[in-house]
């Protein structure tokens, strides 16, 4: 097996795993390489390549068939970030709080992060939400919770927004996005996630904060970069959003397995030889 080539946070040394530190050191170096992962598996697959792996809300909507995020529980997020961390040797392992678990005051918030960290293993949590987030992010951090904000588009705000449209072509939206940029790394945030917002402004907030800049849908000059995995492995069915680019195509891989398997039963060539358990012959029985 060929050495793994060592990713932006280490620095060209042996693998070593991925720190909340190590994360908020990376801006100005290589890029920071982030994908969600919501099962063991797909971690340990994943791991390797990634400084991060984020166990998104979005796992309602990609493994759920929920059609927003909105209903996504801390038990939903706690499961899935146990099993993530399971899976993980190298990348830091980021759970986002889910809508209704942090938004109703600090103290709210930091009995769920407690809860998630506790109940995971995990390095931290995400939370959505600029200015208004910025007291909350501050409590948690001051109280040994690292936080990765969100700000751009959140999908929790989806029933206020009235959709997934991109933020900040009108200059004072976009005024208050980097104000929510401001805002969130002087309460502590040691990242921001920086979604669907026009490229110039997620460079200009790039520019602005001395936290590395995660964008999806935000341009190549974030210090780095996220995407939903199923998205970008083509493990989806619906409608993908035009940030994504496909570097799979899994779903098709999976229904022609399917269709295989399905003809070899019913050519009864399947299961075959060497997939059934013998009764121990009388010779062998004997001895
Ligand atoms: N599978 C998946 N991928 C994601 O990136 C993702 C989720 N789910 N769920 C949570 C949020 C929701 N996000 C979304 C969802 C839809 C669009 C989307 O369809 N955008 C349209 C433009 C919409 C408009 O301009 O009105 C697009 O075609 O890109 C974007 C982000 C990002 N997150
Ligand atoms: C798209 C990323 C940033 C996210 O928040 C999620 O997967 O839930
Ligand atoms: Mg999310």
């Amino acid at each position: 097996m060929s050495a793994r080539r060592p990713t932006s946070v280490e620095g060209g040394k042996a693998s070593k795993p991925v720190t909340v530190s190590s994360i908020r050191n990376a801006k100005g170096r290589e890029p920071l390489v982030c994908l969600t992962a919501y099962t063991t598996p797909v971690a340990q697959a994943l791991d390797e390549a990634c400084d991060l792996l984020l166990v998104g809300d979005s796992l309602g909507m990609v493994v759920y068939g929920l059609d927003s995020t909105i209903p996504v529980t801390l038990d939903m997020m706690s499961a899935h970030g146990a099993a993530v961390v399971r899976g993980a040797r190298h990348a830091l392992v980021v759970v986002d709080l889910p809508f209704g678990s942090y938004q109703e005051s600090p103290g709210q918030a930091f009995q769920s992060a407690a809860r998630i960290l506790a109940e995971t293993g995990c390095g931290a949590v995400k939370l959505e939400g600029g200015a208004v987030m910025a007291e909350t992010i501050n409590f948690l951090t001051q109280r040994g919770v690292p936080v990765l904000s969100h700000i751009g588009l959140q999908p929790q705000s989806v029933n206020a927004l009235g959709g997934y449209a991109a933020r900040g072509k009108q200059a004072a939206e976009a005024e208050a996005i980097v104000a929510d940029a401001r805002a969130v790394a002087d309460a502590g945030a040691f990242a921001i996630v920086v979604e669907g917002v026009v490229a110039p402004l997620a460079a200009r907030i790039t520019e602005t904060v001395r936290v590395p800049t995660i964008g999806i849908g935000a341009s190549a000059e974030c210090d780095g970069q996220i995407l939903v995995t199923e998205d970008m492995m083509g493990a989806t069915f619906g409608h993908v959003p035009k940030f994504v680019r496909k570097y799979a195509d899994v779903g098709n891989v999976m229904r022609e397995a399917a269709k295989a398997y399905a003809e070899d039963v019913r050519a009864r060539r399947f299961p075959a030889e060497e997939h059934l358990y013998g009764v121990p012959s009388p010779k062998v029985a004997a001895v």
